[in-house]
């Protein structure tokens, strides 16, 4: 009897097995469309569009910004399949269970990931409306301890750890049929797709909006305070966000090719007196903005 947390290898080729009578399409590509970024969706040709609510022990998706569809079809001659919504731990549920469509993309056929998300700049070289190239990733939830930062706070601020902390997504036993229990997670994100949307930003003439770095995953929902992203620029995080990591290490556990970008919505506050409040709708509106660049790197990459 499977007794890890999230469903069994069984139940994934089943909910895929569902899904391959929904649709013709066998896609290779899988994409994930992050907060706001679900134009994406736009782009897929002949579409078969199928909400999570009628996939059977699929998760959906509650955040605004985020449709809870899935969409099989061709973006430029590619078969996909594209999540015009994702999910994420603090919508409720386990961090298992934001990734279970992630898992059956794999069942499905999907060798080659693209993640993508909105992030709040934690490099204070960064604007708002710059798209990032995650060269590297922080998984805070799977890093965290029992208060391994102690002592590290700020006197007119607070360092919520178990806000920003949550679990590995891979916790819990392990289906080798799935993956190895001990994931090397070095060359996760792939240094060809990463140089291949370098490439194609710059013919685009994205350039100069064009960075790399480091994203951070922490729990959320709350946004950082500023002792947070102080402590998040010290850990060496570029950009930071609540999703995105955890589908990372699935898509790695299973052996496929992971990429991915960031759309930069607002700048962390570092410093007390400039301190700005973020909000969602703002990250919504930046994603609005950028939605037909990011499009036209999509359809290039
Ligand atoms: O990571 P995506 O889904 O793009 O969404 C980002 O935007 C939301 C906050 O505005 C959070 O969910 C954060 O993770
Ligand atoms: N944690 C976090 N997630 C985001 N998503 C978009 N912007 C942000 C941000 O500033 N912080």
């Amino acid at each position: 009897m499977w007794m890890g947390q999230g469903p069994s290898y069984e139940e994934v080729h089943e909910i895929a097995k569902t899904l391959e009578g929904k649709t013709k399409y066998r896609p290779t590509l899988g994409i994930v469309c992050g907060s706001g970024l679900g134009g994406l969706g736009d782009l897929v040709e002949e579409a078969d569009i199928i909400p999570y609510d009628e996939i059977p022990h699929f998760p959906v998706s509650t955040v605004p910004g985020h449709m809870g569809k899935l969409v099989f079809g061709k973006l430029k001659g590619q078969i996909v399949v594209l999540m015009r919504g994702r999910l994420h731990c603090y919508e409720g549920y386990p961090m298992w269970k934001t990734t279970i469509p992630i898992r059956v993309m794999k069942a499905l056929g999907v060798e080659t990931l693209f993640l993508t998300n909105a992030a709040g700049g934690i490099n204070p070289d960064f604007n708002t409306g710059d798209i990032m190239i995650i060269r590297d990733h922080i998984d805070f939830a799977g890093l965290s301890g029992e208060c391994v930062l102690r002592g590290a706070n700020d006197e007119r601020d607070h360092i919520d750890f178990a806000g920003l902390s949550g679990e590995c997504v891979l916790r819990g036993a392990n289906d080798e049929r799935f993956g190895p229990r001990f994931l090397a997670t070095v060359g996760t994100w792939d240094d060809a797709m990463n140089e291949l949307a370098e490439k194609a930003a710059k013919e685009l003439g994205l350039g100069d909006i064009l960075r790399r770095g480091v994203y951070v995953m922490i729990g959320g929902p709350t946004f950082e305070t500023v002792a947070e992203s102080r402590l998040l620029k010290n850990f060496g995080a570029d950009a930071v966000g609540m999703s995105t990591v955890a589908e990372a290490l699935v898509g790695r556990h299973m052996g496929m090719k992971v990429f991915g970008i960031s759309l930069i919505t607002d700048k962390c506050c570092l410093d007390y007196t400039t301190a700005k409040v973020t909000t969602h709708e703002e990250v919504l509106a930046i994603g609005q903005k950028r939605a037909k660049d990011l499009q036209s790197l999509a359809l290039k990459i």
